[in-house]
């Protein structure tokens, strides 16, 4: 639950996290906030003495890293994320720098230095606001510190090396872990305890109000939010705001020009810590004039009621074909749209008012128009289209969905319920007619392109002479690797009604004829040679035992040196924190007899299968890519 309206505002936007820190992502999950993880690369190595405070170097090293992954994601991937949000904590003490220890006797010299005395905790952050005009990165930077200050009693050198042979100071900054053993060592913390664990959230917090919520016009000399406004504040303040998840153009950013915070391009602004805390009730008078606490919005299970409907809209806004015309004729007014596609004008109005609303479409004057992303996306010939997909979600999904109740009762799949007739398996449900199948085989070609680019870049494969992409459907990413790896040759290797009907789906161009289709059943028939074996996205489809039986076919066939890529949903261990692929592993229930796996229940799969040395790459994207070379 998002506690706070602050973070609420982040609810509709794509926030990845550029940070390894377990710490981090904890505080930031605990306050509601939905986000993805993607590491940052960026090497903590910038001269320290080029700074003339330590909290500049904090904030600089955070900016870099949140400026790689942003860059990083907007290069390699197809959506550009919303907020990136970096950080890097220091201790700093004597003018010294302290970072994480890189061995004990590091850690050992780190922790003498602070013992019996004062020293400070920085944490920089930067938050960076991204969006991709033109295929261009724009972003706007704004960043902060928040310094704690931190009192070590006198230690034994005997604790002192009981401590660092716990082995709790070797990933934190200073070589101690103020959140677990490391609390034993503080005698005084001044200022924000979670600033020293690694991250400010209540500078965050304010730090988001004056970006989201800049003070009125009439009240625009207070400039900065010394605290966090309360609930009423925002309601009116965001009274009337659409929540476009692509970033600006939207509202926020034009005020937050308007007030001069900060403004597009003119890039950051920096402050030092303010600590001022304050609750986020609104008093309010109940009949007996006893003072109560509002009920706040609970934003969250609101949104998720909503949820059906936003999908609805759009599923109907796909199958009417709205997009293909807005982006052949837009803008266009909505009674010549429902002239067009045959519809009522007041629910054609209202249908085009709501895809405006969710920032599918946008609206002026002169009627409705496609955003760039729609015609991207939503069109069906659009350079990354998903119209596929979402034809099959409405038609296919949504049938099987309704069904979910009995689904969970049953732990079992409920074909026969929406479709009124059991099919053995999933490919017959789907391949009983030419229009499903084609619908089917659009959706996946839809994924398939958009995710392509992660499979075959996740890992460097150019020592791969050959694949075979088991379950290839249309070729999509057989045809993103060859691209990638120009001497590359691929194999798809599908069903033979599947293979009958790829014609439609194959691009023209130079690499094409490094691909081609074998038809046959990966279960039963022998499986071409090839140096590597693709499964993507296909093991979620089916029970462990005949993963059991694919992969030791795969095993017979793949040579030492040949390897095994899979692209999957990887779910955490604890299956706590996807929740798209946690819902993607219902999407399984209600239809295949396969689920979501975790990273450790792959990696057990394949080591029966000899397949040993297995690597896993979490994109932050929809597939996550594992692989695994045949020793
Ligand atoms: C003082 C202190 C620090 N930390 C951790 O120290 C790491 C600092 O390193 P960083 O470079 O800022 O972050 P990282 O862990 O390398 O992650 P990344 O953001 O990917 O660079 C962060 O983890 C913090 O929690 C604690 O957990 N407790 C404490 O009391």
């Amino acid at each position: 639950m998002v506690l706070n309206p602050v973070l609420g505002k982040l609810v509709s936007k794509r926030v990845v996290l550029a940070s390894a820190s377990p710490r981090r992502q904890e505080i930031l999950t605990n306050v509601g906030l939905r986000f993805e993880v993607v590491p940052s690369w960026f090497k903590e190595t910038l001269e320290k003495s080029s700074f003339t405070a330590p909290y500049e170097y904090a904030v600089e090293t955070a900016r870099q890293k949140a400026l790689e992954v942003a860059n990083r994601m907007h290069v390699k991937h197809l959506r550009t994320p919303d907020v990136v949000i970096g950080a890097d904590t220091i201790v700093s003490v004597d003018e010294q720098i302290l970072e994480k220890p890189v061995d004990k006797q590091d850690a050992y010299r780190m922790l003498s230095r602070l013992n019996g005395k004062e020293h400070s905790v920085f944490t920089g952050v930067a938050i960076i606001h991204c969006r991709s005009k033109d295929n261009q990165l724009e972003m706007e930077i704004t960043d902060f510190y928040e310094e704690t200050k931190v009192k070590f009693s006198e230690l034994s050198e005997e604790l002192l090396w009981e401590y660092i042979h716990s082995g709790e100071p070797m990933d934190k900054a200073g070589g101690y872990g103020i959140q677990a053993l490391g609390g034993m060592l503080v005698e005084y913390v001044h200022g924000d305890f979670l600033n020293v664990v690694g991250f400010p959230l209540n500078h965050f917090c304010k730090k988001l109000a004056e970006l989201y919520y800049p003070p009125s016009k009439h009240n625009v000399q207070h400039k900065k939010y010394d605290s966090i406004p309360s609930v009423d504040t925002f309601e009116k303040l965001s009274d009337g705001e659409s929540e476009s998840s692509n970033f600006t153009g939207h509202k926020d950013a034009s005020k937050l020009d308007s007030v001069g915070i900060y403004s597009l391009g003119a890039v950051y602004t920096s402050e030092n810590s303010s600590g001022v805390r304050t609750g986020f009730t609104v008093p309010l008078e109940n009949q007996n004039g006893v003072s109560q606490s509002a009920a706040k919005l609970p934003s969250k299970i609101l949104e998720l009621m909503d949820g059906f409907r936003a999908s609805k809209a759009l599923f109907v806004a796909s199958k009417l074909k709205i997009f293909d015309h807005l982006k052949d004729k837009g803008p266009m007014k909505a009674v010549d749209i429902a002239n067009d596609v045959g519809t009522s004008v007041c629910g054609t109005e209202r249908l085009l008012d709501a895809c405006a609303a969710l920032g599918l479409l946008e609206k002026t004057l002169q009627g409705y128009s496609n955003t760039d992303s729609a015609n991207i996306y939503l069109t069906s010939d659009g350079k990354y289209s998903l119209h596929g997909y979402i034809i099959h979600s409405n038609d296919h999904l949504w049938p099987l969905f309704t069904n979910l109740e009995s689904a969970v009762k049953e732990g079992s799949r409920q074909n026969h319920r929406a479709f009124g007739k059991k099919a053995d398996d999933l490919f017959k449900d789907y391949y009983h007619s030419q229009e499903v199948k084609q619908r089917f085989m659009a959706a996946m070609h839809s994924i398939a392109r958009l995710t392509a680019r992660d499979v075959a870049t996740a890992f460097d494969l150019s020592q791969f002479k050959s694949a075979c992409d088991l379950g290839g459907c249309t070729g999509a990413l057989a045809h993103e690797l060859v691209q990638v790896y120009p001497d590359l040759k691929v194999t798809v290797f599908d069903l033979p009604e599947v293979i009958a009907n790829t014609s439609y789906f194959q691009p023209s161009g130079q690499h094409a004829a490094s691909v081609t289709f074998v038809s046959g059943d990966f279960f039963k028939d022998n499986l071409p040679e090839a140096d590597l074996y693709i499964l993507s996205r296909v093991l979620h489809d089916w029970p462990d035992e005949k993963i059991h039986v694919l992969l030791s076919k795969v095993s017979a066939v793949c040579r030492p040196g040949c390897a095994i890529l899979l692209a999957e949903m990887v779910l955490d261990d604890e299956k706590k924190n996807r929740s798209t692929a946690l819902l993607q592993s219902l999407n399984m229930l209600v239809q295949t007899e396969g689920k979501e796996r975790s990273g450790t229940e792959y990696r057990a799969l394949l080591e029966q299968h000899g397949f040993t040395n297995v690597t896993i790459r979490i994109t932050g994207n929809l597939l996550d890519i594992i692989l695994c070379v045949k020793m």
